[in-house]
């Protein structure tokens, strides 16, 4: 297979990791929900390019961070899914990276759509 058949067939994987991510991980319709919802707002608001830029890379931001957060998952779920204290603080560290991104993105949304609104 030459160079550039593989690096396309490696988008095919990428692209199954992303539907994967939507089977395995209910909090992912979540994140969708909340990523059109935005955009609908952005749209309402009119609200300028950086304040565009800044919402759309925090929305990759939080959906990189739950598809890490489900490899993860799921990678410490075939080593044991027994009761084991490494395993447990390992899934919580993955979960509070995503809560933190999704923590720091309310704060930035509130910045950004207060003043459009009072
Ligand atoms: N094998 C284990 N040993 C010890 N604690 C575990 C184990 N598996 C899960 N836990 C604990 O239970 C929590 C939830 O784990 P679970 O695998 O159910 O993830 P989840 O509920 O799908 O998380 P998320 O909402 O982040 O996707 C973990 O954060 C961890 O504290």
């Amino acid at each position: 297979m030459n160079k550039f058949r593989k690096h396309l067939v490696s988008y095919r994987y990428a692209v199954k990791g992303i539907a994967l991510a939507f089977r395995f991980e209910s909090n992912m319709l979540f994140h969708l929900a909340a990523a059109i919802f935005v955009i609908l707002v952005n749209l309402l608001l009119h609200i300028t390019k950086t304040e565009w830029l800044i919402t759309l890379m925090l929305i990759g931001l939080v959906w990189t961070a739950e598809l890490f957060n489900t490899a993860i998952e799921k990678l410490a779920d075939r080593i044991t899914k027994e009761e084991d204290g490494i395993i447990g603080q390992v899934k919580d560290l993955a979960s509070g990276a995503v809560l933190i991104i999704c923590g720091f993105s309310v704060l930035c949304a509130a910045i950004i759509y207060l003043p459009y609104l009072f």
